[in-house]
């Protein structure tokens, strides 16, 4: 049986001024997870948030939070982040030399362990390691900045990324231009976890956010 469609906003397109208020509004509108983009200005050309700010956030919902670590390195700071309320910590397969022991680390720490890949990054970066994995992110922007365009070869590695997957039970969650326009096709290649910032985040209301929710729900299933 197909897993059940997830939507994750990503964060990244809040008003961070108001970040709490922000993910409150997203889980009120039908957000599943929330999306948590973590950048060093080192691994990605942009910083954002830690720890601290995940922790201050926390209580603005009981959804999933879902780190989603551009980070490098990214293993001084796993217990951080599990302290902080992260319960899926997702690190970059180009980010982790010893990307086996860090995904032992994070399910050690009580979370669900995912590996991203950028898109220059070919799946079989992670074929020793689908036995530890709970999730599998394909990058379908190159990491750092919300609202680019999606990169449409990544469809055939969402694709191949499935067929690696077989009867795991990994969650396959897809990043970048994902809006109802590329949802659809992204299903279709086997994507069942969809993040997305800036089609969620416009209109800057929950009213808003919500419509947006529903046009990419019914644009899976159109
Ligand atoms: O991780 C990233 C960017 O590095 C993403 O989560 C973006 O924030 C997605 O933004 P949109 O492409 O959906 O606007």
């Amino acid at each position: 049986m197909a897993a059940e469609i997830l939507i994750a906003p990503s964060i990244l397109s809040s008003d961070f001024s108001r970040l709490g208020e922000e993910i409150a509004a997203v889980d009120r509108a039908g957000a599943d997870w929330i999306h948590l983009d973590v950048m060093d200005g080192h691994f990605v050309p942009n910083i954002t948030f830690g720890p601290p700010i995940v922790a201050a956030v926390r209580k603005a919902s009981v959804k999933f939070f879902d780190a989603h670590l551009m980070i490098e390195p990214a293993d001084p700071y796993l217990d951080a982040f599990a302290e902080a309320g992260c319960e899926g910590i997702t690190v970059h397969a180009e980010a982790c030399r010893h990307l086996d022991r860090t995904l032992q680390r994070i399910r050690a720490l009580g979370c669900k362990a995912g590996v991203a890949l950028n898109p220059a990054t070919s799946e079989t970066a992670i074929e020793h390691v689908l036995d530890r994995l709970d999730l599998v992110l394909v990058m379908t922007v190159n990491p750092g900045f919300g609202g680019q365009s999606f990169i449409p070869a990544m469809l055939e590695k969402v694709a191949r990324v499935r067929a690696m997957i077989g009867t795991r039970d990994i969650r396959l969650q897809v990043d970048g231009g994902v809006s109802p326009e590329t949802i659809g096709d992204l299903a279709r290649a086997g994507a069942d976890c969809f993040v997305a910032g800036s089609a969620i985040y416009r209109g800057g209301s929950e009213a808003a956010y919500r419509q947006n929710i529903e046009a990419l729900r019914a644009a899976v299933v159109a």
